[in-house]
């Protein structure tokens, strides 16, 4: 009898969080290393069902770097990033539009689809959902100046269309965004996926930002979690070089979600099997929480 209570117990410290979420958008990044086996992309749907099941908006970007690293090692490309961004030349751009959109979307489609969801795979391209220009990398030199690098088919997103996403939440299905927009001529972008969720989050004023990544949450450089990152630190870690790679766009696009009315911004171990659970219905919460 015992552990049945604990397990009503357990349902009850969910039910506040219900109550908030209930009727808000939530938007999930789903990073490509999070996507490591079977286990993990099952409980990512089980997870992403449960939310919608409850009457929660639920909205998925997904990455698919370490997928795009694999398809261009087939083709002998090679690639290189620029403070977290992948130089993008019009081959490297073939490449991952095929990857992202034909490989890995439809993947997280099918997983969810498969467990019970209703999940409509878009690229940035369908229904103009993410209008991009170009994106110049700022790169910071020792000597303090500011340099602004072409990095190829990179893009920043200008608009979101924010009516597609909240159609298809009106219709009960979960969009699955796949991160390439769209330019003012028709050509294609590859954006980071980190970048996209931010911009979502935004547009769509979410009540929460989550980034699921393969490691625990972001770290000072001892190695220890910082679970909580007031918004205007974000720079000063940045070029403290406290904060590098991969983990620049993600704590760049939390303080962009943020200033735009985006309630609260995690970043969390997608390794963790129901991590999205665990941030949302639990009081702990897990990973990096970023806030003003
Ligand atoms: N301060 C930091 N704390 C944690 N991770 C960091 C930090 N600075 C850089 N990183 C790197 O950022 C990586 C996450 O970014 P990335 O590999 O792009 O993940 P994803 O594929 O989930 O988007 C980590 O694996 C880690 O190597
Ligand atoms: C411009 C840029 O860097 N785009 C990313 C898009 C995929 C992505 O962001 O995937 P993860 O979230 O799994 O890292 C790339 O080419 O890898």
């Amino acid at each position: 009898m015992q552990h049945l209570i604990e397990k009503a117990n357990t349902l009850m410290e969910a039910l506040p969080y219900i109550r908030r979420f209930s009727g808000k958008t939530i938007v999930i990044k789903y990073g490509g290393h999070a996507m490591a086996d079977e286990a993990l992309k099952e409980s990512f749907a089980l997870d992403v069902i449960l939310l919608k099941s409850l009457g929660i908006n639920a909205v998925v970007v997904h990455g698919g770097g370490p997928q795009i690293n694999e398809t261009l090692k087939r083709y002998g490309i090679v690639s290189e990033f620029v403070k977290g961004m992948r130089v993008t030349d019009a081959a490297t751009m073939q490449v991952v539009e095929m990857v992202l959109t034909g490989q890995v979307n439809t993947e997280v489609v099918g997983y969810l689809n498969q467990h019970g969801g209703r999940a409509v795979g878009l690229s940035g391209k369908d229904g103009s959902l993410l209008q991009c220009e170009k994106l110049l990398q700022e790169v910071k030199h020792d000597d303090g100046t500011v340099e602004k690098v072409d990095i190829g088919f990179v893009g920043d997103v200008v608009k979101v269309n924010q009516e597609l996403i909240q159609t298809l939440e009106h219709g009960k299905f979960i969009p699955v965004i796949a991160p390439v927009g769209v330019g003012e001529h028709g050509e294609s972008y590859n954006i980071n996926a980190d970048l996209v969720a931010g911009r979502v989050a935004g547009a769509l004023r979410a009540e929460k930002l989550i980034l699921l990544t393969d490691v625990e949450g972001v770290k000072d450089t001892d190695g220890k979690l910082l679970s909580s990152i007031p918004f205007d630190d974000v720079p000063r870690l940045i070029d403290g070089k406290v904060i590098t790679g991969g983990m620049i766009p993600k704590v760049t696009c939390c303080v962009d979600a943020i200033t735009e009315g985006v309630k609260k911004a995690s970043i969390i171990d997608g390794r963790v099997l129901h991590a999205v659970l665990l941030e949302i219905f639990t009081d702990v919460g897990v990973g990096t929480e970023i806030h003003r």
